[in-house]
Parts: structure tokens; sequence; C-alpha cells
């Protein structure tokens, strides 16, 4: 597993956390969780036009309030003190994303990667559905979760997806995903999202390489 750890820390930079510290994770992880709540209050709001107006007024003004001081970089994955990692500021399972829904995962002691999450409206592609490229982002992480929690991380090279039916938005799904093999640098992940009703929505595998340099 040491290279395993040696490998994320060249692939995605993981590193030892840098002093965040869980009150400034817990602290971010509100103002993330509000402007989610912003974003669907703007892809729905139906207030009259000078209201947009001045709301944007005040965002601009907050946002101008956060960039007085700026990282240079988002936080990185990090390893916890359990050995396991996390991806804070990631587009898919970071807290401190707002474009995250967040996935809340989990990774079990056979390497199966679960997940649960709810996609509201701001991810919607057909009327009532979710974006397939969403899902695809979605299915994309776990399936490379799950090649590191095989102790295979590694890049995704191809990713081959089925939808097999709509993927409703607005209520809880869950995803799974599970390294089937590895053979040299190429490791092959099986995924897929379920719906409310038991049923799966999306199937995809995935295959990644772990990079020389
Ligand atoms: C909470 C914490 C989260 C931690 C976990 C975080 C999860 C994040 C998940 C998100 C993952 C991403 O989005 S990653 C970002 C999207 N992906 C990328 O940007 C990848 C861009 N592509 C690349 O960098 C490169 O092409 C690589 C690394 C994939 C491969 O380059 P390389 O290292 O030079 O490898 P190369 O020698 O060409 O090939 C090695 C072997 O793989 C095979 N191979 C290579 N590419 C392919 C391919 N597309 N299709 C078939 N086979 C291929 C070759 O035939 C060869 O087989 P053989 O001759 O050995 O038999």
């Amino acid at each position: 597993m040491t290279e395993a750890r040696a490998a994320m820390g060249r692939i995605f930079r993981a590193r030892e956390p840098r002093g965040l510290g869980e009150e400034r994770v817990e602290g971010l992880a509100e103002l993330a969780a509000r402007v989610r709540e912003l974003t669907e209050a703007v892809v729905l709001t139906d207030v009259d036009d000078a209201e947009v107006a001045a709301v944007a007024a005040q965002v601009a003004e907050l946002t101008a309030r956060l960039n007085t001081a700026r990282r240079q970089e988002p936080p990185s994955i990090e390893f916890g003190a359990d050995g396991a990692f996390r991806h804070l500021a990631g587009p898919v399972t970071g807290r401190l994303n707002p474009i995250a829904p967040p996935v809340e995962v989990a990774v079990h002691e056979d390497g199966t990667v679960r997940g649960v999450f709810t996609l509201n409206a701001v991810y919607e592609g057909p009327p009532g559905c979710v974006h397939g490229g969403v899902a695809a982002l979605v299915l994309d992480h776990v399936l490379g979760m799950a090649a590191a929690a095989n102790g295979t991380p590694g890049m995704t090279a191809t990713l081959d997806m089925r939808y097999r039916r709509p993927t409703p938005h607005g209520v809880p799904l869950t995803v799974e995903a599970k390294a089937v093999r590895s053979e040299g640098r190429r490791t092959f992940v099986e995924a897929h999202i379920t719906g409310p009703d038991g049923k799966v929505t999306v199937e995809a595998t995935g295959m990644f390489v772990r990079p020389v340099h």
C-alpha cells in the first residue's frame, strides 16, 4: 500500500494535510453549502429584473471579499491519519467545492466504493433528468477512487458509459464502483448508479493507467 500511497502523491499530488484544520474545513464546507443553495436559487429564481440586478451586485461584492486573500491552488487530495484520502476541493466529493453535489462516499474493506447523493435541478439535462455528462463525472470519479482503493491508482484512459434508463434529479441516488482486474499499469473498474427504485440507471467501465513519471 506504500507504493500506492506514493503513486497517489505522484499522480494526484496527494499530500499530508497542510494545516487547513478541521475547524477551517467545517467553516469552508458551510460556505460551499450556502453557495450550492445560491446556485440552485439562481437557476430557479423568478424574481423581477430589478431584484436580479440587485442580487448580482451583492454577489459581486461577496466574491470580491473572498478574493482579498487567495490561495495559489485549491486544497489538494489529502491523506488522513487513518491512511484514507479525501478530495476536499474536488468537483464530485469535495465538501469545499460548491459545484460538487457532494457525493458522500465510503471505501469498504473489499475495495468497493459506495456513495449516496442527490443531484438537484442545477444538474438537469433532459427535463426532470440528470445530464448524462454529470452522471459520467460522478462515475469517473468513483471509478478512479476504486482503482486507488485497489492499490492501483491511475489516470482515466478510457470511460465507457451505458445509459440504461433516465436518472431522475431531486431524489436520492447511489453509486457503487469496484476494481475487477489489473494488468501491468492498467486497472479495469466497473461502476453503476442506482435510482431510488433500486433500478440501475447508468453503468460504466473505466480503464485507469498508472503513469510512469
Ligand atoms: C478522495 C480521493 C480521490 C482519489 C482518487 C481520485 C479519483 C479521480 C478520478 C478522476 C480521474 C481523472 O479524471 S484523470 C483525468 C482524465 N484523464 C486524463 O487526463 C489522462 C490523459 N492521458 C494520459 O495522461 C496518458 O495517456 C495516460 C497516463 C493515460 C497513459 O500514458 P502513459 O503513461 O504514457 O502510458 P502508455 O505507455 O501510453 O500506456 C500504458 C499502457 O496502457 C495502454 N493504454 C494507454 N492509454 C490507453 C487507452 N486510452 N486505451 C487503451 N489502452 C491504453 C497502453 O497500450 C499500454 O499498454 P501496455 O503496452 O503496457 O500493455
